[in-house]
């Protein structure tokens, strides 16, 4: 230390000590009464009086000196705020003088009665905590009382508040408090409980303001009774007995409710507490004294709640895992691999959207092209259904055994029940050559998505609600259901808006006879069959793939028009069969089934007459010509906005009931009569769905459009445009893009077909057909 620095502190330890002196040669307030030294030395804050006559000081801070008696404070009548704690005061009646007393601080004192002195005019804050009061009395005579400390006395009922009309800031911890009442119909805002015998939340409806709630310390098992304090935004119930986690259920109307404490509750044992609690008040900032994370908002939600894209990935990775997780084995597949995309028709809708109907009646009648791909349920069978026909019909232990075989494409829990494809189901049909139709919820597109199949997504939607909530009355849905069903009709059009080309067509299933014809003419159109006559006698095929077979080759069916009416399946008939010839396919066709024996040897024919250059499979037409985008225009999006309002004001139209599948036509409608004859009619009604329009604007584009999206086959574009008369002026000037090779995915030239994840936007289907 410098000698500087001694010097001086030296100095200020003998000022110090003058100090000292001086203080004990003045004993302020001797015996605890109050002198005028001491109030001298306490006042300040000079200013008007409230009479505005005089100069006066306006508060007094005299606190700790051990005061007994105060009467001398009888005398400083202007005094406005008094601070007087930390005394040995029991009595108060000298404040009775104080007539613009506004403040009061009389806590850590020994006063035995609240306010027991004549009123203030205006009283606002009063802090009488630490104190021995054990009543509270009536403070009727303190109306515009704004805040009121009794902490740590020793009330036991609150009481004598009604007239504190202005009351908005009361604090009694640490009282003997068990039960809340006289608290009706103030405007409290924050309110300080804790740390007495509460069990209940009682008597709170009427705290209407009520922000800031501590309850901390206290005995209470349920939050019941906060249900309408809208306002809260602060809740502290740390160290009580909260012991289920649905409690927090009463705190779901308070919408500012940012803090919240459940700290040493019994609630904060159960795994994921804090998550389940986020999950339930997502609007909080601060739990249990930490701040929340967006992270973890955000992994409550996906533990809880998962958004359908979520749980669709999740569903994917578990049938992904679970299907590598196999014993290593060469499946006997006909189906394609990732590199060869399998034709395949999914119908996506809400229940009762008709898209089962629509599936079976189109594989009825296109059973030369398509077969049923049948889901997998947990759900018990209605009567009209059969096993293995609508639905294979399972156990929850069976349909888990079998997702842990990875058997299942995809998988997800619909209405309390699992629903699933298992690539069986799939194999099944394409053994027979055939393309699959499925029908799904939303949740089971998200996840086929994902997969390496690329099926065409036709919405089939019900834009009339009446009419939808017939349709599920007739059905088998219960009152809770009904309404949920029709909100998905909802969520189905914002999907379609906010996604764009997630569909490859939507189709308005109000009238299902009309719905069949336009999915029956579009998919005609796919197919390359301008009709259904006998004397039609084109030439159509379809292909297929298959994994594993002989030599990896396109595997393509050719059928003449006539066959196709004929012909009760696309694969089995007339087939110019030959003979496979060596040994590798001859082995692999005996150690087969009679169906896996014929698709084999129609397959290798069928190669044959490509390898010869013999016939263009039209399956590939399926990925060349696709289907109509359910557009984007603005034009389509006021269009589905006015169908939207139009669906919410529908009368309900007169419809027969429809409700099962097997083809038995319960939809039939007068127009379903002529479906099988598709005429123009269906066109106009093509117009007429959102997202399908005629105007030249979109014909202009289509090549563009088209062009956007290549196609998995090759296909020489100016012969195809030339053949569906789609030249235009723009047809003229081809990119070279378009007038290269297309390649399949997987070959360097991949673009993403229309419907995938990849490439969102199609082109519309009407300009081809035109
Ligand atoms: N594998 C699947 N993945 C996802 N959803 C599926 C699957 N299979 C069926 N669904 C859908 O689950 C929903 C409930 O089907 P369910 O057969 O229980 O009811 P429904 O009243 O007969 O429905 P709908 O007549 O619309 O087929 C339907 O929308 C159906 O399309």
């Amino acid at each position: 230390m410098v000698v500087g620095d001694a010097e001086m502190m030296t100095e200020v330890a003998a000022n110090n000590e003058v100090d000292t002196d001086q203080d004990r040669d003045v004993e302020l307030s001797p015996g605890g009464v109050l002198d005028e030294e001491t109030i001298t030395r306490g006042l300040s804050n000079l200013g008007r009086s409230a009479n505005g006559c005089h100069q006066v000081y306006l508060n007094l801070a005299i606190p700790g000196f051990s005061l007994t008696d105060i009467s001398l404070l009888s005398e400083y009548q202007h005094l406005q705020k008094v601070e007087i704690p930390y005394n040995d005061i029991t009595d108060l009646s000298a404040l009775g003088n104080l007539k613009y007393l506004l403040f009061l601080d009389a806590s850590h004192n020994r006063i035995e009665h609240l306010l027991d002195f004549d009123p203030p005019f205006n009283l606002q804050e009063v802090d009488m905590s630490w104190n021995n009061i054990k009543q509270m009395c009536d403070l009727s005579e303190h109306p515009f009382l704004k805040k009121l400390i009794l902490d740590n006395n020793n009330i036991t009922t609150i009481q004598g508040l009604e007239k504190c009309k202005q009351l908005k800031h009361l604090s009694l911890a640490h009282n003997k408090i068990r039960t809340i009442t006289g608290l009706d119909h103030l405007p409290i805002q924050h309110l300080n409980l804790s740390n007495n015998n509460i069990l209940f939340i009682d008597n709170f409806d009427s705290l209407k303001h009520l922000k800031e709630l501590n309850l901390s310390r206290n005995c209470i098992r349920s939050l019941s009774g906060l249900e309408n304090n809208t306002l809260l935004e602060a809740v502290d119930l740390e160290s009580n007995e909260v012991i289920d986690i649905l409690e927090v259920k009463y705190l779901r109307n308070a919408k500012n409710l940012r803090e919240l404490s459940l700290l040493r509750n019994p609630i904060q044992e159960l795994p994921d507490y804090r998550l389940c609690i986020l999950y339930k008040i997502s609007r909080l900032v601060i739990l249990d004294r930490h701040p929340i994370k967006e992270q973890e908002k955000v992994l409550a939600l996906n533990m809880f709640n998962p958004p359908m894209g979520v749980v669709a990935a999740r569903d994917h990775i578990t049938n992904v895992v679970y299907s590598f997780l196999q014993p290593a084995k060469v499946w006997d597949s006909t189906l394609p691999n990732i590199g060869t995309p399998y034709p395949m028709l999914v119908l996506v809708g809400p229940q009762g959207s008709g898209k089962r109907y629509l599936a079976t009646k189109l594989v009825k009648e296109f059973s030369e092209y398509f077969g049923y791909g049948i889901s997998h349920t947990t759900r018990h069978p209605h009567l009209e259904e059969s096993a293995g026909k609508d639905y294979f019909f399972v156990s929850v232990e069976k349909f888990e055994k079998d997702v842990r075989k990875g058997a299942f494409l995809q998988t997800c829990l619909y209405n309390g029940n699992w629903y699933g494809l298992q690539m069986g189901s799939v194999e099944r049909v394409a053994k027979e050559g055939l393309a699959c139709v499925v029908h799904m919820e939303l949740e089971g597109v998200l996840s086929l998505k994902k997969t390496y199949f690329e099926p065409r997504y036709v919405l089939v939607l019900p834009l009339d609600s009446q009419l939808h909530e017939k349709r599920l009355r007739a059905r088998h849905c219960t009152d809770q259901q009904i309404p949920m069903i029709l909100q998905r009709t909802d969520m189905y059009i914002q999907q379609n808006q906010d996604h764009p080309g997630f569909f490859d067509m939507m189709i308005c299933s109000d009238d299902i006879g009309e719905a069949y014809a336009q999915l029956r003419k579009l998919v005609m159109d796919y197919l390359g069959i301008g009709s259904l006559s006998s004397s039609d006698s084109s030439t159509f095929s379809s292909v297929s793939y298959s994994r594993g077979t002989a030599d990896q080759i396109p595997v393509i069916t050719t059928r003449t028009m006539s066959n196709v009416v004929r012909a009760s399946t696309w694969s089995r008939t007339s087939d110019n069969f030959s003979q496979p010839r060596g040994p590798r396919l001859g082995s692999l066709i005996q150690s087969r089934g009679t169906v896996e024996e014929e698709s084999v040897k129609r397959r290798y024919s069928v190669a044959k007459d490509v390898i010869t250059g013999n016939i263009q499979p039209p399956a590939k037409q399926w990925w060349i010509k696709y289907p109509t985008s359910v557009s984007v225009s603005e034009d389509s999006q006021s269009m589905l906005k006015e169908m939207r309002e139009k669906r919410a004001q529908s009368a309900p139209t007169i419809l027969n009931e429809f409700g099962t599948v097997n083809g038995e036509d319960k939809f039939a409608t007068s127009s379903d009569s002529s479906s099988d004859t598709p005429s123009e009619s269906y066109l106009s009604d093509l117009d007429s769905a959102p997202g399908l329009h005629k105007d030249d604007d979109h014909k202009s584009n289509i090549n563009a459009n088209f062009m956007g999206h290549l196609p998995t086959e090759k296909i020489d574009p100016l012969s195809f445009i030339d053949k569906h008369n789609y030249r235009s002026a723009s047809a003229t000037h081809l990119p070279d893009a378009f007038t290269q090779s297309f390649s399949r995915p997987g070959s360097k030239c991949i673009v993403s077909r229309p419907g995938s994840d990849r490439n969102t936007v199609l082109p519309p289907i009407q300009n081809m057909t035109a």
